[in-house]
């Protein structure tokens, strides 16, 4: 995925006012930032779902505003509340969209996957939220897609589902599918993306990997300890040094944490700096 100046105006307002990104096959990439941001607005140009004004952009080879039912059926898209309203069973679902892609997965073997075996016979509007945003997956996922768009993917999961997600993705990813991940869970961007972009007001002002994004790998270290009973806190580029002195002086390490900030630290500081 090559874009280049993607530019979109509502009303003469930029929503996206000129963003780059290069996204490799097999890369799970992230779009983070605060509501209102572009994310959608791009993201729904790579699909191929809206026009943009300005800009270059090369989406498994093709433009997206141009593409047709083939370069449609190589993308998968999970869409919040897709499976909703419906008045089918989990089955009929997912075998009714395989129905729409040329080489698609079994309909069984999906609805396994994302853990929903045990409910393939019920009626979707019967199902919890949680249930129905994995039938959502199931969908986006059938057609056997090079390029797959997940939007919040795992909103109303729990922590158990998230992670039996997260393994899904990994999988999909290692088998050489391509991962465009919006998300505003921070811990979900860390655990799975291999780069990210940070985007607010219509541009992206960081883009880096979970460990080094805006400097952070870079940032200093918060070394605590308790130092006869009374809690000592020290910011440090390395701790070695200060760990050998505590080492030396035979203070209790028992309590000892050393922590740098955490992706979210980062990420709002990244939002703060940039309005
Ligand atoms: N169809 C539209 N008409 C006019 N303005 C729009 C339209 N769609 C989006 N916008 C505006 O464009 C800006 C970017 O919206 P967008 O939905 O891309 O943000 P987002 O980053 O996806 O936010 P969120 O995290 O809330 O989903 C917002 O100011 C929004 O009000």
């Amino acid at each position: 995925m090559e874009v280049t100046g993607l530019r979109k105006t509502y009303g003469g307002r930029d929503a996206v006012a000129g963003i780059d990104l290069v996204v490799a096959r097999g890369e799970i990439f992230s779009l983070l930032g605060p509501n209102g941001a572009g994310k959608t607005t791009t993201v729904e140009i790579l699909e191929g779902h809206r026009r943009r004004t300005a800009g270059d952009v090369r989406v498994l080879g093709e433009d997206p505003g141009r593409a047709g039912s083939a370069w449609r059926a190589r993308i998968g898209i999970v869409l919040q509340d897709a499976a909703d309203a419906a008045d089918l069973t989990v089955s009929e679902m997912v075998g009714h969209v395989a129905g729409f892609y040329p080489d698609p997965h079994k309909a069984g073997e999906v609805i396994e996957r994302v853990g929903l075996s045990e409910k393939r016979n019920s009626k979707i509007r019967t199902l919890s939220g949680g249930q129905r945003r994995r039938v959502d997956v199931a969908l986006g996922i059938i057609g056997r897609p090079e390029l797959l768009f997940l939007d919040e993917p795992t909103t109303g999961f729990d922590p158990e589902a998230r992670r039996q997600f997260w393994d899904l993705i990994r999988t999909l990813a290692a088998d050489g599918t391509t991962i465009v991940l919006t998300t505003h869970y921070l811990d979900e961007a860390e655990a799975l993306a291999d780069r990210l972009a940070v985007v607010a007001a219509g541009r992206i002002v960081a883009e880096g990997t979970p460990a080094t994004l805006g400097g952070r790998s870079g940032a200093e270290a918060r070394v605590s300890w308790v130092e006869n009973g009374t809690a000592r806190t020290e910011q440090v580029t390395d701790p070695t040094d200060l760990i050998r002195r505590l080492v030396h002086d035979g203070a209790d390490l028992s309590t000892l944490t050393i922590t740098r900030p955490t992706l979210e630290d980062t990420y709002l500081s990244l939002i703060g700096a940039s309005r």
